[in-house]
Parts: structure tokens; sequence; C-alpha cells
């Protein structure tokens, strides 16, 4: 029975992970909270990894946010980022951990990337601005798993998730992501009965969303594939993965969806003020198709279970 670190394993897509590694109940689990391990500090992530020794890591531990945080907290983004990644797949490294899945981001990609973006569309154009020193942090999390095979020999591996939702998701007002911030500001409207909603933004941009579970069956998909088969996939630099549904849907088009599942009846409005960010984001999913993996859950449905657990939570829900 292998010994598996999930890092972030109270975060949406780490607390994914973890349901299904407990439910398939093949490997041991070792998890600890921010508060037990600071994956920025060196020292104690080093001493972690020598005294565990997992077998493998999953890295879904990061500074993660939307278009709002990243703008307004980008050293924060690029700095939290960096140092989990490098003392995370460092030290795993040091501690002679042979195999590590890192997951980074779709805003690796050039703003104005071909559409859909393929895995060679990285590092040919500039970044977007508003999450630039996270995608940059994400880059580095690429080239270091890709450094650590190369150099010596680590399957240390990679998959570029496109943005997520899901149970477990951070329905903050500001810093969350559009659609768990729209689920909160479209619920509460028809609870007050307010009849307009404003949503950041000319509503144009498209975006692609993957719900969480699909995420998590697609991290242990990738962790799971043969090594030939990962590394003949992602030559010449054993690179990364695309994660995805191959749809993208209008943010205009994503409030009207929110709206009906949330009973809001009245008129949405944008704000024009605030940043779209990437005009569009849709993933190449070709490479993991041709491997076998496919999303299974369709938006609208997986919109209604997320509603469906939020209300649930109410209480709970991370602010
Ligand atoms: N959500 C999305 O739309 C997308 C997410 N991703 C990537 O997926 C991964 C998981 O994201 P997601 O689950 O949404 O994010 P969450 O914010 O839900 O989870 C991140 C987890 O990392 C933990 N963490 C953050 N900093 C530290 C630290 N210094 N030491 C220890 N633990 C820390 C957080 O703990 P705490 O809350 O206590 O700080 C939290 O449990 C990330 O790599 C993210 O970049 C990629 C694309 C889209
Ligand atoms: C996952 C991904 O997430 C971020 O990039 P993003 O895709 O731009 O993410 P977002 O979900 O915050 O916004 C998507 C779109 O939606 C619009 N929008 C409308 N109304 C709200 C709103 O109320 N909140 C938010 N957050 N956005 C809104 C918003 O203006 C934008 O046009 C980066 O952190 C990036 O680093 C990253 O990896």
């Amino acid at each position: 029975m292998a010994r598996i670190y999930v890092a972030g394993h109270r975060g949406m897509v780490g607390g994914a992970i973890l349901r299904r590694l407990l439910a398939e109940g093949r490997h041991e689990l070792i998890t600890r909270t921010h508060a037990e391990l600071d994956l920025t500090d060196q020292a104690a992530v080093r001493e972690f990894m020598q005294v565990e020794r997992p077998d493998a890591v999953i890295l879904a531990a990061a500074k993660v946010g939307g278009i709002h945080a990243n703008n307004t907290y980008p050293a924060d983004f690029i700095y939290d980022n960096l140092l989990i990644e490098a003392n995370v797949i460092g030290q795993a490294h040091a501690a002679g951990v042979q195999k590590l899945l890192f997951l980074g981001s779709s805003c690796i990609y050039p703003r104005e990337a071909p559409q859909p973006m393929a895995e060679n569309a990285l590092l040919t154009g500039t970044l977007e601005s508003t999450n630039e020193p996270y995608a940059i942090a994400k880059i580095a999390g690429i080239k270091l798993c890709e450094s650590f095979a190369r150099q010596f020999g680590r399957d240390y591996r990679s998959v570029m998730p496109t943005n997520l939702y899901g149970p477990g998701d951070n329905f903050h007002p500001e810093n969350s992501h559009v659609l768990p911030a729209l689920i909160r500001r479209f619920h509460e409207a028809a609870r007050d009965g307010k009849n307009e909603v404003v949503i950041w933004g000319t509503g144009t941009p498209r975006r692609e969303f993957l719900h969480v579970d699909d995420m998590a069956e697609a991290s242990l998909f990738v962790m799971d594939l043969d090594r030939t088969a990962y590394e003949a996939n992602t030559r010449p630099m054993l690179s990364h993965i695309n994660v995805g549904t191959g749809e993208d849907i209008s943010i205009a088009d994503l409030a009207s969806m929110v709206a009906e599942v949330t009973g809001f009846g009245g008129n949405i409005a944008f704000d024009a003020t605030k940043p779209d960010g990437t005009p569009r984001k849709l993933m190449d999913v070709t490479r993991l198709a041709s491997m076998g993996w496919r999303a299974r859950t369709p938006l609208r449905g997986g919109l209604e279970q997320t509603y469906d657990w939020f209300k649930h939570e109410q209480g709970e829900i991370r602010q």
C-alpha cells in the first residue's frame, strides 16, 4: 500500500482528491493542515518530508483566488506559490520521493493564445496582466517538475486545470472565482427580493468550468498513468497535461444560468469598470482524451449540485 501525502487536503481540490482516495481505499494517506505545516517554511517542509518519506505527493496546496484577489495581492500570489512549490518539490526530491503530481492552472498560457489552448502554447507569448505573478509561479512549478525529472529521473508530473468549481469552493464576495461569487450574489439577491444583480466586467469573456470531482478523477488518472505513457505524451520536456471539458461559456450566459438555478428573476447589470481578464481560456483537451479520460459533469448539473451544497453548508462556508 503506497503512502500518499495530499498537500492542501482542506482546499476544494485537495478535499475532492482525498475523498476519492479514501473511497478507493488503496493507499495510506498523509495530511497536514496549514496550521500544522506551513508549506512556505522550508525547514518545516524538510523535516516533514524526512520523517514521513511518502511514496508519492499530490501538490494541491497553493495561494488561490479570483481575478480581484490576484490583481490586489500579486506579491502574495507569486511569493507564497513559488515558496510552496520550491519547498514541496525540492524537499520531496531530497527525501527520495519518486512520484509527485503538481497542479498548475490554465492561466499559464499567453493572453492571446490560439483557442483552444494546446500544451505547446506555453511560453509563446505575453501573459494576462491581472494574474501574471500567479501564472509565473505556476510556470515555475511545471519547470521544477520537468527539471527534477530530466536531471534526476524523478517521476514528477503536472496537470493544468481549467477554472474549477464545486463543493468546498471559496464563496468570498470579492476574493473568490466567478462561479462561487455569482452563486452567492444571486442567492442573496433572490433571498432579499432585490431586482438587480451587478456582475463584474463586460460579460463577454469566455471561461470553461470543470467540476472538482472530475478534476480529482483526472488527477488520479494522470498520477496512475504508466510512466512511459505520461512521458510519451509530454515530450520533449516531460512537461504537463491540460484538464478541462473542452467547452466554454460567456460570463453573461453563466450569470443567466446562475440566475435561473438560484431563482433570481430580476435584471443583470454589468460593471465595465471591473477587469475582464483574459478574453477566452478554452483548453485543448485532446492529449488527455487520447489517453482515455473525459470530463463527465455537465455545467448545469454541476451548478445545481454546487448550489444545493452551498445552501446546505451556508453556516459553514469559507469566507
Ligand atoms: N479553483 C480553481 O478554479 C483552480 C485551481 N487550480 C489549482 O488547484 C489547486 C487547488 O486549488 P483550490 O483547491 O481551488 O484552492 P483552495 O484555496 O480551495 O485550497 C488550497 C489549499 O492550500 C492550502 N494552503 C495555502 N497556502 C498554504 C501554506 N502556505 N501552507 C499550507 N497549506 C497552504 C490552503 O489552506 P488555508 O486555506 O488554510 O490557507 C487550502 O487548504 C491549486 O494549485 C490551484 O492553483 C487551478 C486552476 C483553477
Ligand atoms: C482560475 C483562474 O482564476 C482567475 O482568473 P479568471 O479566469 O479571470 O477568474 P475569475 O473567476 O475571477 O473571473 C472570470 C471572469 O468573470 C468575471 N466576473 C464577473 N463577476 C465576477 C465576480 O463577482 N467575481 C469574480 N471573481 N469574477 C467575476 C471576471 O471579471 C472575469 O472576466 C485567476 O486567478 C487565474 O489566475 C486563474 O487561474
